[in-house]
């Protein structure tokens, strides 16, 4: 799920290490990691784990290069504040936008991806809608509970995400155990492999964003670096491990070949988890798969729209009052819902897009930032990310690469597995 930072206000005193942590990771498990097996499919198993890897440690030092930034500032100061300070008004409208463009596609992302997964529940029970609708109903109920508070998302998410660590050890757990070694280590389907690795960059970076959570960490803790670091260094480790976890089960179940049909029928979250549930032998089980699917897209629409609802309130100047609840909510979920009952497959390609503008305010300007900072404080005694430049120069380039790639492939000049 993403976006957890309003719980973090509400939560009382005696900060532990775990609470962090738990805010990193729920923040960064969410849609994206729907997407992985299908992107990855064309390059399969070894080369998935290594752009993980690869991807995982760059968007590690781009939230501690964040937090470094951070740290300069008094605790509360977020995004707006950071750029507008060191980096001037160009890139604080840059952030902006590029932050705002995130959550509405994210929204979007889920509003698609629940449909999907919302319509292969209903027809296990025998219920068939245009998956618009499905969508539609999807985004209507839970919309309908940030509209009513901030409490109402913080009681609910708590209570998905622990559904979500249930479910996903049952029914992950049981495919682990089932998995078939030689369909992860010699896959069928042609043998191209690696040319497809740069396409799928773009979703890898998707699913490792949780940055918009760092100055809610500093808010949180505190000038804490040691702990906060901690925090962002285990949270984005089980985020990690779960997705290791996430594409030994899917691959080592789904044959390559199967994925090609997967991918041509949209490749969104429903079509992924059916063509998983063949491969499980308990109805039981595969009810489990099913509701973690739901759970887990239903916690990150919850987190991401809470912020950005919170992005326009606070943008617009809406109040607190009904009547200001209700605009806020108007453009929250309005303009989302809309694209969702238009485009209900676009699930892959919005999270691809997302990816593109997080790779400027999640990745690019983290680095612009604390290479900023150390010119402003040279003399400056506080936490500083091992590396120096050369390591700024590093995490600029992956933001970079990254982009073009995506660009590449929506130009469809990079190799796309089909
Ligand atoms: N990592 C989140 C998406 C996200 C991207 C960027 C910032 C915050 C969240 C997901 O997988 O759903």
């Amino acid at each position: 799920m993403a976006n957890h930072m309003n719980g973090a206000k509400h939560r009382p005193q005696g900060k532990s290490l775990l609470g962090g942590a738990m805010i990193i990771a729920g923040t960064t498990v969410g849609a994206g990691m729907f997407s992985l097996p299908v992107v990855g499919a064309g390059m399969w198993f070894g080369y998935s784990i290594a752009m993980l890897l690869g991807v995982w440690f760059c968007m590690l030092m781009s939230g501690l290069l964040l937090l470094e930034a951070n740290l300069h500032f008094e605790p509360g100061a977020s995004f707006d504040t950071l750029t507008r300070e060191t980096l001037g008004q160009f890139w604080r409208v840059i952030n902006g936008v590029s932050i705002a463009f995130v959550l509405y596609i994210l929204t979007y992302a889920y509003i698609s991806g629940g449909g999907s997964i919302v319509n292969h529940s209903l027809s296990a029970l025998g219920v068939t809608l245009p998956q618009s609708v499905a969508g539609l109903v999807f985004a209507a109920v839970l919309a309908f509970i940030v509209l009513i508070s901030t409490k109402a998302v913080d009681r609910i998410t708590t209570i998905m995400l622990g559904g979500m660590v249930i479910t996903f050890f049952l029914a992950i757990g049981n495919l682990l155990i089932e998995i078939d070694t030689t369909k992860l280590v010699s896959p069928d389907g042609e043998s191209r492999y690696l040319p497809y690795l740069l396409a799928a960059i773009p979703f890898g970076l998707a699913s490792f964003g949780y940055h918009g959570n760092v100055p809610s960490l500093v808010k949180y803790y505190g000038k804490d670096a040691n702990t906060i670091v901690k925090a962002i260094v285990v949270g984005t480790s089980i985020a990690l491990i779960i997705y290791v976890c996430w594409l030994i089960a899917t691959m080592g179940n789904i044959p390559r070949s199967q994925f090609a049909d997967v991918i041509a029928k949209g490749g969104n979250i429903g079509v992924l988890v059916e063509a998983l549930s063949g491969a499980m032998a308990s109805q039981w089980l595969n009810n489990m798969l099913t509701l973690f699917a739901n759970l887990a897209v239903a916690s990150s629409f919850l987190g991401v729209t809470l912020g950005l609802f919170d992005y326009l309130a606070d943008l617009f100047g809406f109040d607190d009052s009904r009547a200001g609840r209700m605009k806020t909510a108007a453009i929250t979920f309005i303009p989302p819902t809309i694209l969702g009952l238009l485009f209900p497959n676009g699930f892959i390609i919005a999270i691809g897009f997302a990816a593109l503008a997080a790779t400027v305010w999640a990745v690019i300007v983290p680095a612009l930032l604390a290479y900023k900072v150390r010119q402003l404080y040279p003399n400056a005694t506080g936490f500083k990310v091992p590396g120096g430049t050369p390591l700024i120069v590093v995490v600029v380039l992956f933001g970079m690469i990254t982009a073009t790639c995506h660009l590449l492939a929506m130009a469809d000049i990079l190799p796309v597995f089909k």
